[in-house]
């Protein structure tokens, strides 16, 4: 046991894994996932779709019991003590089961009052949040003619009616547009500036995971692969990014000394070589692009596109993973 799973209510992380594995038959969703978000913090969970994100959401907000490893979430561990849990955390899932006969404002109040509170601290509370429901009259109307963003933001609101410590979003923008996204953002991080409340967050949206997140965790097969501030994550895979798409079939058409040759570069940190894309990794991106057209050139290679950038978290995926996070990222930003 470690010390730090003793730590008093109060001290000690708002949420801590170790070791947590979760598997279902044969498939082990979740394999052995460490780590520890402090209170205040908004930490990121990020990975592609299967990653095990969900799976290690519904571990920490007690819906679903660990195979192995322990965790606690706001001093109280998940399978000794979830009651004790489950009283301090808001958790938006992905499927949010709203009844679509109720109104916003039933919905609300019935939580509020599974939680024990009463009407007016309810209704004191449904003002307070009121710039995040934005619903405006349509509070008062059946949730079934609401739109994805309407609902998703009234999921949000249900979980905050009892003012939780700990807040769990997973995926809390998947298929909003780009105005409800703005939005949601904008309140979790004014949920975090002004009411100090610690956030999980998952999510398949590395621009997300960027702009939101204080630390991100890189989940991949079930474990985290790379953790860190987003800054950190980036700056390791290099200051900027040469990224060149060939004409030269899979990365065996670029061997024939080419990358060698760019390694010997003056300037020239790291060279990848995949899929006939070439990355470049440099401090100094401007001063290396040159040098590095002509050494394509001079080894023959048919340059496609070449791009300077600097990096992006689905540059940290791809060096941790070999693939990109997903095929549309690629080029993004
Ligand atoms: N109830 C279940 N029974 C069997 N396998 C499951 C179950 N729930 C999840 N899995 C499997 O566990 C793995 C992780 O799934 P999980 O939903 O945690 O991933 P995720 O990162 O949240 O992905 P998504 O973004 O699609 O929600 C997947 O291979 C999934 O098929």
């Amino acid at each position: 046991m470690s010390a730090r799973f003793d730590a008093k209510n109060g001290a000690g992380p708002a949420i801590l894994a170790e070791g947590l594995v979760r598997r279902f038959g044969e498939n082990v969703a979740v394999s052995g996932v460490d780590l520890a978000v402090e209170p205040g913090e908004i930490y990121g969970f990020l990975g592609p779709n299967g990653a095990g994100k969900t799976t290690t959401v519904r571990m920490l907000v007690t819906l679903l019991a660990p195979t192995a490893g322990r965790a606690s979430v706001a001093g109280r561990d998940v399978v000794a003590d979830p009651g004790a849990v489950r009283l301090r955390i808001g958790v938006a899932l992905q499927e949010a089961a709203l009844d679509a006969k109720q109104t916003g404002r039933e919905i609300l109040r019935l939580q509020g009052r599974l939680y024990g509170l009463k009407r007016r601290e309810i209704d004191r509370r449904l003002e307070d949040l009121g710039d995040l429901i934005d619903l405006g009259d349509a509070l008062d109307r059946r949730v079934g003619g609401y739109s994805g963003g309407m609902r998703r933001r009234l999921d949000l609101a249900a979980a905050l009616v009892h003012n939780p410590q700990v807040l769990f979003l997973d995926e809390p923008t998947t298929g909003l547009d780009p105005v409800s996204r703005a939005k949601v953002w904008e309140e979790v991080r004014r949920l975090n500036d002004e009411l100090g409340v610690t956030i999980f967050l998952t999510t398949q949206y590395l621009e997300e995971a960027d702009r939101l997140a204080d630390r991100v965790g890189i989940i991949s097969g079930g474990s985290i692969v790379a953790e860190g501030t987003p800054e950190d994550l980036k700056r390791s895979v290099g200051q900027d990014l040469v990224v060149v798409s060939t004409r030269a079939n899979g990365s065996g058409g670029l061997r024939n000394g080419t990358v060698d040759r760019l390694r010997g570069l003056a300037g020239v940190d790291r060279v990848e070589a995949r899929d006939g894309e070439l990355t470049v990794a440099t401090n100094d991106g401007s001063r290396i692009v040159g040098p590095v057209a002509a050494a394509l050139e001079d080894s023959g290679i048919s340059v496609e596109r070449l791009t300077l950038r600097t990096p992006t978290l689905d540059d940290v995926f791809l060096e941790v993973t070999g693939n990109h996070m997903s095929p549309d990222e690629e080029g993004e930003r």
